[in-house]
């Protein structure tokens, strides 16, 4: 693993204990529509196996495992221990239990056959991996053919207003809440993370560029996060 991958590695190992409290106090639960709308474009059918990419916590897992039924199939993957450690604490106390399994592993090297996937998921991920023509590439993989994909994550809006709102409240709101709790660094990070994600348009072009037959970047929540929905021919 490179020196990259543990930084980010251990800041959300850090976060974890407090990640799912702090998201829903600083977006004022409104990620948690935003991950329902992510869900809604990977046209899940009943016994679907499904793939969460840099599945954290695991709400995008859960919330797709509820839809597959007892006959489908969850994999929520991801590399930090802690935050799966959350995300197994978290469905284990849901009755009837869900069909998710979680496994510590590297988006960049997925642990599965080609063509394996009727769907995917990736919350807040794609702007956290080191390589995300990488990525990309393995989640085309393992796909099956027809299969669809959609990654939730923030983007810049194009309004110079909602940019200055959305850097405002960055700076003077999630920062400040998150230095409460002794992780100003942590939250800090997600400012240059954002500048560096590429935009809508060049997620697209990155996604055809691994393989993707489809791809599509949708603006939402006034262009501060987006998902970018692809599909495999
Ligand atoms: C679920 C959300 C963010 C997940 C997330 C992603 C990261 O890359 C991180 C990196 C480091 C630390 C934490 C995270 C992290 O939590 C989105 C909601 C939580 C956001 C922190 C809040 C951002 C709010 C918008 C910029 C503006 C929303 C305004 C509106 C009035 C609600
Ligand atoms: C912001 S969290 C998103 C968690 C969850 N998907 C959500 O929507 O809240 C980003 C997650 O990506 C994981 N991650 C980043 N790079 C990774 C990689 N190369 N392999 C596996 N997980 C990775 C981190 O450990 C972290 O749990």
């Amino acid at each position: 693993m490179t020196t990259d991958q543990k930084q980010i590695q251990a800041i959300f190992d850090r976060i974890a204990p407090v990640y799912d409290q702090l998201n829903d106090r600083l977006s004022l639960g409104q990620h948690r529509v935003w991950k329902l709308m992510t869900v809604k474009w990977i046209d899940l059918s009943i016994g679907d196996v499904c793939l969460d990419v840099c599945c954290g916590s695991g709400d995008l897992a859960q919330l797709v495992a509820q839809r597959v039924g007892e006959t489908g199939q969850v994999f929520g993957v991801d590399f930090s221990s802690e935050q799966l450690a959350i995300a197994h604490q978290r469905s284990q106390n849901q009755h009837p239990p869900l069909p998710i399994t979680w496994i510590e592993a590297d988006a960049l090297n997925l642990p599965f056959p080609d063509n394996h996937f009727d769907c995917a998921t990736m919350g807040y991920g794609l702007r956290n991996v080191t390589n995300i023509p990488r990525c990309l590439q393995e989640l085309h993989r393992v796909l099956k053919p027809g299969a669809k994909a959609a990654m939730l994550d923030f983007h810049r809006p194009s309004s110079p207003l909602l940019r200055s709102f959305q850097q405002w409240y960055l700076d003077n709101i999630v920062v400040p809440n998150a230095k409460e709790l002794g992780l100003t660094e942590e939250y800090a990070y997600i400012s240059p993370s954002l500048d560096k994600f590429p935009i809508g348009s060049e997620q697209v072009h990155l996604a055809r560029q691994a393989g993707f037959d489809k791809a599509t970047h949708y603006q939402i929540a006034s262009g501060m996060m987006g998902v970018l929905v692809v599909a495999k021919a």
